[in-house]
């Protein structure tokens, strides 16, 4: 489908804000023509896996003229001190509009998003485009809200959000000592799932029947909507070889199976929905894999926390090959169409250390096809900072207060 490139600014104001890019260049840095800097916002997230892309908005997917003026949030890598083989990050450029910067607050009293609204501009908290208005009323701030909420805050009504240091303490940890064996030992009675126990410490646990095929081939449809080259380290990278989507655009987002199948997966683990990351979906063709690599990739003293647990879903069948390895605990997952895999990245006894014993890879495919999907959730809120454009380095409070792993 084409977008971006060589595009121009529509007279008077474009149908749609600037967007975060997702496709183009392997390291993902996209800026937009004229761009005016806000600066290098945040070394994202390190190796195994890969974190949270930007959200393009389904109005800028349909609209390539708006493209040139987009935001640019991209990632870049930062190979953490784990681990050798994998990473994957982005550094978020928070760019303003090409057009240079609007402080717009022109509505009447009252309305929305005027001064005397609520949520509307005041200190702190203006648009800072001209458009601003006309994206939100074309639906902007759903559509395409990390670039809204910091950017057309009073025209969205999120100068609250805004305004909240959000970046910079982190908020409640999920997940207690010894919470990973309580939902476990729960989670593998959960008999409808049809749960087998591989292993109870560390604990991986599959179960054969969390879609039915028909649900799994939906999944695959709905979230193998745009199918990129995977990233890992430092963006494409040998170590993993397969395509990912990733479901962060209402198009897939929204849809309710893809809700369905998350409220079931947050169910098991007893996380809270914004701890989640967006459903990344994956496609491995024969000859493709993805190294023995880690999926906690997030400073723990960060604002999101670690990951804490993976909840992974086959969404195909495999001929030949293709199978989840765990070299440290000498497992081997074979792909079936609706089975789930899950294992935790972190200690019970220490949640916010890495458990390397639970290192795996994905071997190659031989013969067919696999497509399948990660969810992966953390310790803290993951959604609100990605939206904010928080970094993946200790908040503010960590400094103060200590090392958590003290
Ligand atoms: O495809 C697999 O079996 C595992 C994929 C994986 O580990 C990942 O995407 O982080
Ligand atoms: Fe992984």
């Amino acid at each position: 489908m084409p977008r971006r490139g060589g595009a121009k600014r529509a007279t008077g104001a474009s149908r749609t804000p600037p967007t975060p890019q997702k496709r183009g260049s392997v390291r993902l840095f996209l800026v937009a023509t004229g761009v005016a800097g806000l600066a290098v916002a945040a070394a994202l997230l390190g190796r195994g896996g890969s974190l949270e892309p930007p959200r393009p908005s389904d109005a800028m997917e349909r609209d390539a003229a708006s493209a040139a003026r987009a935001e640019a949030d991209a990632r870049a890598s930062s190979a953490r001190a784990f681990a050798s083989t994998t990473a994957e990050a982005e550094i978020a450029l928070n760019l303003t509009a090409g057009d240079g910067t609007a402080h717009v607050t022109t509505n009447a009293p009252g309305a929305p998003g005027s001064p005397g609204a609520p949520n509307g501009a005041r200190p702190g908290c203006e648009n800072k485009n001209a458009d601003c208005e006309a994206w939100a009323r074309v639906g902007e701030c759903e559509n395409n809200p990390g670039f809204m909420v910091r950017n057309c805050a009073p025209a969205c009504g999120t100068c609250d959000t805004l305004l909240e240091p959000v970046c910079d303490a982190d908020g409640p940890n999920a997940v207690g000592e010894g919470d990973i064996g309580e939902t476990f030992r729960r989670a593998a009675a959960l008999s409808q799932y049809g749960p087998r126990v591989l292993s109870m410490d560390p604990w991986v646990l599959v179960f054969d029947a969390f879609l039915t095929p028909e649900e799994a081939a939906e999944v695959r449809r709905i979230g193998g909507h745009d199918f990129q080259r995977s990233l890992a380290g430092d963006g494409v990278t040998a170590v993993r070889t397969s395509s990912t989507s990733w479901c962060n655009v209402p198009v897939c987002e929204r849809e309710p199976l893809i809700k369905e199948v998350k409220r079931r997966a947050l169910e098991v683990l007893r996380m809270p929905e914004g701890n989640s990351e967006h459903l990344q979906t994956l496609r491995y063709e024969p000859g493709q894999f993805y190294k023995v690599h880690h999926d906690q990739n997030a400073d723990p003293k960060s604002v999101w926390g670690p990951r804490v647990y993976t909840f992974f879903f086959y969404l195909s069948d495999v001929e030949e090959g293709g199978g989840t390895r765990f070299p440290n605990l000498n497992i081997t997952v074979e792909p079936r169409i609706g089975r789930a895999l899950i294992w935790p990245s972190v200690y019970d006894h220490n949640v916010l250390l890495a458990d390397m014993r639970t290192e795996h890879e994905a071997m190659p495919v031989i013969r067919g096809e696999k497509y399948a999907s990660n969810l992966w959730l953390h310790m803290r809120e993951f959604q609100k900072p990605l939206l904010m454009g928080c970094e993946n380095k200790p908040v503010a409070s960590w400094r103060e207060g200590g090392d958590p792993e003290a």
